[in-house]
């Protein structure tokens, strides 16, 4: 199965694929301290909510054995941790990854024993994400019809969370059950990670993908081409707000005007228990030469400004259903919410 990140604890290093390369070349970073893991998240070699939480507890081994043997070795690493949680805004997955590290540590007197917990829960981090993710596609593939064609957005596979994926995940499941027909990828610029990720992951698979331009998704629906659109997310507020890439609110927008169900895969790791409502997630915007380099350039010609937002809001009453590892619930029905709510 492909896996974008490889803890080698033998030689004190996370190897990340570079997926800023992909598919074009296959290229390993090697990330030896906390730092290293930082710059590979801030600069997307790493990125997709999940796989973000699992480098950074992966970047807190890396900074818990950077300061074992030093007296003041707990400030050292909560500077390290302040310092990796701050790179990404918008996915909740980073920040909680942060907290289950610190927390490991948290009744630790000896140094060396804090080094076995941080190793202890990131793996298990890693691990019960993969979980999810299988859960998830199990739960979620039930919900779609035989011969059914999604469309997706962004990348939402392998690459992007501790393997299998989530709305990829499911997808992944209902071509396993034989119930998919195939999938309409959207390119999702500027970063490009379904024309260069998503249509590269699924056709290695040999599930049937179609690349379309961001634009031509609501034409689709229109025609009668889409019987379900199914993203992920970066995080989700108790009332079933969805923060994800950019583009996914209008397609909500597109899917409830043509009737077609607009269905988001998420571990629960993605709920934010302490956001009552969406409009509070803060929205990461990105360098403007992430637009201009379509155009060839590196900047935006004079007298010209540039909008980058990375990520949008859906709000709860466009969304038909929310697939967690624990279960399913509907925000546009006031279904299932209590899956939303911290005691979940
Ligand atoms: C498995 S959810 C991945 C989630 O993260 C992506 O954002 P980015 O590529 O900028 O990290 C996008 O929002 C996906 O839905």
């Amino acid at each position: 199965m492909l896996k974008p990140l490889l803890w080698k604890p033998e030689e004190g290093v996370l190897e990340v694929l570079d997926q800023r390369l992909l598919p074009a070349e296959t290229r390993w970073l090697r990330c030896d301290s906390a730092s290293a893991v930082a710059e590979a998240i801030a600069g997307m070699a790493v990125r997709g909510a999940p796989a973000i939480g699992i480098a950074a507890a992966w970047g807190a081994v890396l900074a818990i054995r950077s300061v074992a043997g030093q007296e003041d070795w707990r400030q050292g690493f909560d500077r390290q941790m302040a310092a990796l949680g701050a790179v990404r805004p918008t996915a909740v997955n980073l920040g909680w990854a942060i907290n289950r590290m610190r927390e490991s540590v948290a009744g630790v007197e000896r140094a060396e024993d804090a080094v076995s917990a941080c190793e202890a829960e990131a793996a298990r981090i890693e691990a019960a994400d993969l979980a999810a993710n299988r859960r998830i596609g199990e739960l979620g593939s039930r919900l779609l019809p035989d011969g059914v064609t999604v469309l997706t957005h962004c990348n939402t596979g392998a690459l992007a969370t501790g393997g299998h994926g989530t709305a990829l995940g499911i997808i992944r499941s209902a071509w396993e059950r034989g119930a998919l027909k195939g999938v309409i990828a959207t390119e999702t610029r500027p970063w490009l990670q379904g024309a260069r990720l998503t249509s590269w992951e699924l056709a290695e698979d040999g599930i049937p993908v179609s690349l379309i331009v961001d634009s031509a998704a609501a034409a689709l629906m229109a025609a009668g081409r889409v019987d379900a659109v199914i993203i992920g997310a970066d995080r989700i507020s108790r009332q079933g707000d969805v923060a994800n890439k950019i583009g996914s609110y209008g397609l909500a927008v597109a899917a409830r005007a043509h009737d077609i169900p607009f269905i988001v895969a998420a571990p629960s790791s993605t709920i934010d228990p302490r956001l009552a409502r969406g409009d509070d997630i803060e929205i990461e915007h990105r360098e403007a030469s992430e637009i201009w380099a379509a155009a060839g350039l590196s900047r935006a010609p004079k007298g010209v400004e540039t909008l980058n937002p990375a990520f949008d809001i859906t709000p709860a009453g466009l969304v038909s259903a929310i697939v967690t590892e624990k279960g399913i619930c509907s925000p546009a029905e006031g279904q299932g919410m209590e899956l939303l709510q911290p005691s979940a």
